[in-house]
Formats: structure tokens, sequence, C-alpha cells
């Protein structure tokens, strides 16, 4: 965690609600377009996840609120002041690096200590707090040694403990649990998701910005995702509506695990043929040139009983599918299953019993909600 800065030389007067706007962001390096006009609000104590693929700008953004990287264009605001001219040690602004540094001559407790002694709200503390926050980060015993006497997640988790003792007006955290082992991660995830953010003495609360391409991470952290591609927010929602409303298809692949099937309409045109029509007034806004997106675990499996069986089928609010099983394997407590519903096309599905699926070759029906079907454009 790099420290940038204490509160503005003014911070006798009462702290004002954080309040982070950027306003028509643009970055280039070179002729690569980073970011393109991005727009982005974050609520005082709000904890907003940013979430996209590699290379996609997420740094470069954490960096532009920080003040560490200049943007092209575009306005960044904290509580309605422009940060234009505001350099990155006197915005109340702490970042946790993807590849992030304590200072190398001194022991744990000295780095988090000057943390709390940057702290706007250090005469709030009481206690140890560089001790409490440490245990729970399982680096208690470790205060004593230097960041090059323990391992990669300890100094993970130590420069993740100096972002949160810091108590900033803004947070932010770059891929906060890279090189952190399973075990770990999901304690600090309870952690963060946890952790208070009032920062004492009737200041405002702390936001947070983390940046991820772990799509899972995002839905259990996030008050609010952002989905960022193409150097702009694709959609912003809570977790739920990211989920089950993507509006485009990057979005709908940008979480799920595993990932959603995507049919092209045209094919669930051949798949249905004259059904097709009935398939599409119940899914207003779905055609030829929209994707279906499907769920995994949105699909039911039952044997097929009868000759009728094998032809596709609208029927009770279900589109039903002849299919076969291909293959199924067992993953952290539920069967994840193949079947091929035509020639060429493959779905995937997650139940919890193997029964629902049954040997290779056995001839099914799959069953999917129309009410869990969604389209988007492409
Ligand atoms: N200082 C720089 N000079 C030139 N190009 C840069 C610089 N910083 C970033 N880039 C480029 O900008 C693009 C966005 O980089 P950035 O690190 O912001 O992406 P990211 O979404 O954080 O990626 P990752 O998830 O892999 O960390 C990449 O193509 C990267 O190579």
């Amino acid at each position: 965690m790099t420290d940038v800065g204490p509160v503005p030389p003014n911070s006798a007067q009462p702290v004002p609600a954080s309040y982070l706007t950027l306003r028509g962001i643009r970055k280039s390096f070179g002729r690569e377009c980073v970011l393109d006009g991005l727009n982005l609000d974050v609520s005082e104590g709000e904890y907003l996840v940013v979430l996209g693929p590699s290379g996609c700008g997420k740094s470069t953004l954490l960096q532009i609120i920080a003040g560490l990287v200049r943007p092209d264009s575009g306005d960044v605001k904290l509580a309605s002041r422009s940060l234009d001219r505001v350099s990155p040690k006197d915005r109340d602004v702490s970042i946790l690096f993807q590849d992030d540094r304590l200072y190398p001559h001194w022991n744990l407790r000295k780095n988090l200590e000057l943390a709390c002694d940057r702290s706007p709200v250090k005469k709030h503390q009481s206690g140890d707090p560089v001790l409490e926050l440490a245990q729970r980060l399982n680096i208690g015993g470790l205060l004593q040694r230097r960041p090059d006497e323990i391992s990669g997640g300890q100094l993970r988790r130590a420069a993740l403990a100096k972002a949160l003792l810091r108590q900033p007006a803004v947070c932010l955290l770059d891929e906060p649990f890279a090189a952190i082992d399973t075990m770990m991660r999901e304690d600090l995830i309870s952690l963060l998701a946890d952790f208070p953010r009032e920062r004492g003495g009737g200041c405002s609360q702390t936001s947070v910005v983390h940046v991820t391409h772990d799509g899972e991470e995002a839905m259990r952290l996030a008050d609010r995702i952002v989905v960022l591609g193409g150097g702009r927010v694709l959609q912003s929602g809570t977790p739920d509506d990211i989920y089950r409303k993507p509006q485009s298809l990057d979005v709908a692949k940008a979480i799920g695990t595993p990932p959603a099937n995507m049919i092209a309409g045209n094919q669930v045109r051949a798949m249905l043929a004259d059904r097709y029509d009935q398939l599409v007034q119940a899914l207003p806004g779905c055609h030829d040139s929209s994707t279906f997106i499907v769920r995994p675990e949105h699909i039911r499996l039952a044997l097929q009983t009868d000759v009728s069986d094998r032809d596709g089928d609208i029927c009770d609010g279900q589109w039903r599918l002849a299919a076969t099983v291909l293959s199924s394997r067992f993953v952290a407590g539920r069967w994840l299953a193949s079947i091929s519903v035509d020639a060429d096309r493959e779905l995937v599905l997650t139940v919890s019993s193997p029964l629902e699926i049954g040997p290779a070759g056995r001839h099914v029906i799959a069953h999917v909600s129309l009410a869990d079907i969604v389209c988007v454009p492409g």
C-alpha cells in the first residue's frame, strides 16, 4: 500500500462528505486509448468494485483518482472539490498497488504505525489498532519482522492492513487478493465485507474502490459493481442486477463461474424451427440478432420418455431441448455437466446430484424457464 498523502492542511475544518465524481476521463498511452470519456460516481461509504478484463484500464483509473497519472482530459472531484491541482500527497486517498512494497528497512509495526500517524482520524483511535488489525489478518506475530523476512502473501496482508489503518476518504484497492492463497482469501473477503468504514469523530465514512477481473470476488464484496470495457462504464448496478440483467455480452461474460451459455439468435431459430416465434413472443426484445444468455444453474435435466421428446418445444413457460449427456465431473460441492443440444452446440450446466445427469450418452430433456433467459444485443 502506498500512502499518497495526509489530509489537506485545512483539516481543522469539518471533513465534508466523501463523494467521488469522475467526469469525461480520457487517457491514452501513445496510440492506445485506455479510458475514453469515463464517468463514475462513488457515494460516501460505498464499496464499489470495478470489474473488467486484464488491460481494460482498471489500474490506470485508480492511479488517476490517486493523482499518480494525469488524465488527458476530464475532471476528478472529491466532495465537490476538484482534485485537478491537488498533489497525490494532499488527496485524502490511499492506494494498495498490485505489487505493493512496504519500507524495507522498517519492521511491520513501524510501517503500519506510519499509516496510523497519517490517519486524519488518528486521535479517535484507541487501544492498539495496529496489533488488532494485524491479528485479524493473521500477521500479529510478525510485527517485529522486516518486509524481506515474511512471505509474499503475508506481505500482501500487511499492505492491506496499511490501506485500512489509514482510514482515508477514499481507499483504492488494486487486485487486493493477488498472491494470496484460497483460505486466506476467504478470510480477507469476510474481513473487508465487515470492516467498519466509519472514520470516527464525526468524520465521513471511507469509500472503497476495489478493482478486479474476478466476478465472484466482485459479487461477494460490492455494494455496487461497475463493469468496465472499451474505456467506458458498460453497466453499473447491484451484484444481483449485473448477474441477472446484463445489458451486453461483455457484461454477461464478466460474471459467473462457469460462464453463461450464449446462443446466437439465428441458432435458436434453427433449433426451434416453427416454434421459434413462440419463444420470441414470450421474450420481448429477443430476435435473430440477439444472443440468448442461459446461466448453467438455470438448466434442469429430465429423462426422455417419449419419441416427441426428441423435438424442441416451448411449453408451460419452459424451453425444452432434446439433449445428450456428453460428460460430467464433480466440482466443489456440485456437478458440472456438458450436454449436446444439436450437432455442434454444447451447453454447460450445474446440478447438485449426479443422478440428474446420468452417464455419458444418456438422452435427456433440458428445461430452461423462459423467465431465466436474458437476451442481449449482438
Ligand atoms: N505507463 C504506461 N505506458 C504505456 N502503456 C501503459 C502504461 N500504463 C498502462 N498502460 C497500458 O494501458 C492499458 C491498461 O493498463 P492497466 O494496467 O490500467 O489495465 P488493467 O485493467 O489494470 O490490467 P490488469 O488487470 O492486467 O492489471 C494496458 O494496455 C497497458 O499496457
